[in-house]
């Protein structure tokens, strides 16, 4: 349960006087997510019934500096017709505030459930959705570094230290060396645009083989466009645990994208480098929050292992496997 901040009912019913909602009915703590605080906030709907909305009080790794360009971006996808969640303005026009000591937003609910086993044709739909959230990002602005590069995970790797062989013994030599190959393969020269950055099965919210909406831009950042896949690929193609590849998902997936914004031969043929580097990057987060959160979190940790198997799949896989052609 990703609730790090508690605000008590009372707190929660005082900060919602600010906006143009109705007043709080209830507030439940959402399990799911592991970055911030989430509530599931309902309200007495203006009109008729309930109103429902997100709260979030960002914890973490999300720096407040970097909201604007979340907001900003979610604006932009928005009113280019991509089903993200808007943030809310209170009655005086601010979106960003402080609740419980945290910085806080309200904001729009969507409808939707996040698949746990995607189908092939879920699969393709994500495909489609972020082909087409690049098509909309394009002409955005703005830029923000991706922290979770190159640089960022050597980094990480070095904060791990040991507590990488404590997860499992040889962890620690297996990313060193995982280091040292991207350091010489990591692609340079493809284009870069604003990506997603973690769009898991549990950041798109679908009905039934519909994509409803995309949420969770809090990893957003300007970086190798195909990389965005990449990581999507990791997340939708395995089983949990990641001791098996699903190839008839990876064809969907990259068949989705490829119909809605297309891939270059160049990004085919970084394609598996891509995908040992998003493989990296969430068993490194993983391992330093295996290693980091305290015993009392009420979070569910996530298994480092499983993107080492997806690390160890990705080093010997022949491009078509992972492309589906
Ligand atoms: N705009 C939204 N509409 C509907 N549900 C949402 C929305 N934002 C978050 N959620 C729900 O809250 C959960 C956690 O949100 P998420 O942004 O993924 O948290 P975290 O950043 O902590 O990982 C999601 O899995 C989803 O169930
Ligand atoms: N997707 C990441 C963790 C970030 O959690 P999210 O709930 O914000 O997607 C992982 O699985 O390691």
């Amino acid at each position: 349960m990703a609730v790090y901040t508690h605000v008590p009912a009372e707190d929660m019913a005082q900060f919602l006087t600010r906006y143009a909602t109705g007043p709080l009915i209830s507030a439940k703590g959402i399990a799911e997510g592991v970055e911030n605080s989430n509530y599931l906030v309902e309200t007495e709907s203006l009109t008729s019934g309930t109103d429902r909305f997100i709260l979030t009080l960002y914890e973490k790794r999300v720096d407040e500096a970097d909201l604007p360009f979340f907001m900003d971006l979610l604006d932009h996808l928005g009113a280019r017709g991509c089903r993200v969640p808007r943030f809310i303005a209170d009655r005086d026009g601010v979106k960003l505030q402080q609740l419980g000591g945290r910085p806080a937003c309200l904001i729009e609910f969507l409808s939707g459930i996040s698949v746990t086993e995607p189908t092939p044709a879920q699969s393709a739909a994500a495909g489609r959705a972020l082909g087409e959230l690049h098509i909309a990002a394009q002409g955005f602005p703005a830029e923000r570094r991706n922290t979770l590069d190159l640089a960022g995970w050597h980094d990480l790797a070095g904060r791990c230290g040991d507590g990488l062989d404590s997860i499992a013994p040889g962890l620690g030599a297996r990313v060193e060396q995982e280091l040292a190959w991207l350091d010489v393969h990591w692609p340079r020269d493809l284009d870069r645009s604003v990506i997603h950055a973690d769009l898991f099965p549990d950041n798109v919210l679908m009905h039934g083989d519909e994509v409803t909406g995309l949420i969770d831009f809090y990893f957003s950042c300007t970086d190798i466009r195909a990389y965005d896949l990449a990581i999507t690929h990791g997340a939708w193609c395995f089983a949990h645990d990641g001791s098996h590849y699903y190839a008839d998902r990876g064809a969907a997936l990259v068949g989705g994208y490829v119909q809605t914004h297309g891939l270059s031969d160049a990004e085919r043929a970084a394609f598996p480098a891509l995908c040992r580097g998003a493989a990296l990057r969430f068993l490194l987060t993983r391992a330093y929050d295996w290693i980091n959160t305290p015993p009392d979190a009420m979070v569910t940790r996530k298994d480092p292992l499983a993107y080492r198997r997806r690390l160890d799949f990705y080093a010997q896989a022949h491009p078509a496997e992972l492309l589906g052609a």
